[in-house]
């Protein structure tokens, strides 16, 4: 075992995307270990930096999860270690792999205007470009609902339980390599009155827990360029974290549950609207999932993470 003191004093950068925000942290040489503790320190709102989570920005090769991606696409020479919250590690997160790609920006490590920047992720490799507004668009990968055809058939396979709920709800269930539960609320203003302040209950409890999305669906609009898109309105509860302004994975597994309640001729574009802002959700003909939106980063700074107790 190394007897070297590893460095106490972090350089990190603080991002966000419509409000789910981050701490980055360059560790381009894939040295340093962050522990559950060191999370917790560095996303501690009163302590800390203060975060919904945290972003290493790491060598592929210097991980496993990297290394297996690499095999399959040499390319994503860098990987988003993203943790929650509380320390724990999650698959993916889309907010975050959108400011991850500003964060290499930053770095010099792309361009995404130029050129898509691959990503390696615990969930497989993102392509991330920049459009002409500034977004930031992210081809997430295959989603699926878990529950199979028959979940896509009834609409449901779960019930969530809010506080003040007497009784559960019905909900589906949506895998976009991190797990969802998606059940609608009929009204604004029942939505905006919602506790969140505890983690829904889930039925049936998922093994490895839920992000729980609180979805009212807002209908389908023309656009200016004639197509139909569809808006939802949504709250989120975040495993590890708790309610956050937004969530990617999330928005895009509400924009995917309303639109499988629609039925069949329902819209491929969907406006999903969360405290923190809009983002944008487009299902594609290939079977996979794009999100679309902001990143910002806002504030760079150097934390002290000794004195563990
Ligand atoms: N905010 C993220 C999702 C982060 C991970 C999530 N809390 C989990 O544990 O699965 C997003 O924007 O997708």
């Amino acid at each position: 075992m190394s007897t070297a003191p590893r460095p106490t004093l972090i350089p990190f950068v603080k991002g966000h995307g419509t409000r789910n925000d981050f701490v980055l942290v360059d560790d381009r040489a894939g040295t340093l270990e962050l522990d559950a503790q060191d999370v917790r320190r560095l996303t501690d709102r009163r302590s800390g930096v203060g975060a919904d989570g945290v972003i290493r920005l790491a060598p592929s090769s210097t991980l496993p999860e990297g290394r297996e991606v690499l095999v399959a696409e040499p390319s994503a020479e860098w990987f988003m270690d993203y943790r929650n919250g509380d320390g724990t590690i999650a698959e993916m997160c889309g907010n975050g792999v959108r400011v991850f790609a500003a964060f290499a920006e930053s770095l010099g490590l792309a361009d995404c205007a130029r050129a898509p920047f691959v990503v390696a992720t615990r969930d497989g490799v993102k392509r991330v470009t920049r459009d002409i507004d500034g977004w930031y668009c992210v081809d997430m990968g295959a989603w699926r609902f878990p529950g199979g055809q028959g979940a896509v058939t009834d609409g449901f396979d779960a019930r969530v339980q809010a506080a003040g709920w007497t009784t559960g709800r019905p909900a589906l269930s949506v895998d976009l390599g991190n797990p969802h539960t998606v059940v609608a609320i009929s009204d604004e203003s029942e939505l905006t009155g919602l506790d969140l302040s505890a983690a829904p209950l889930v039925v049936p409890v998922p093994e490895t827990g839920t992000n729980v999305e609180l979805v009212v669906p807002l209908g389908e609009h023309r656009r200016d360029d004639g197509a139909v898109a569809g808006r939802v309105r949504m709250r989120v509860h975040e495993r590890g974290v708790g309610e956050t302004q937004s969530c990617g994975t999330g928005a895009c597994a509400a924009a995917l549950a309303v639109r499988a309640w629609a039925g069949a001729g329902a819209p491929d574009v969907w406006f999903v609207d969360v405290p923190g802002g809009t983002v944008r959700v487009r299902v594609l003909a290939s079977g996979h999932v794009e999100l679309a939106g902001p990143a910002d980063l806002v504030f760079a700074g150097t934390i002290e993470l000794s004195g563990r107790p």
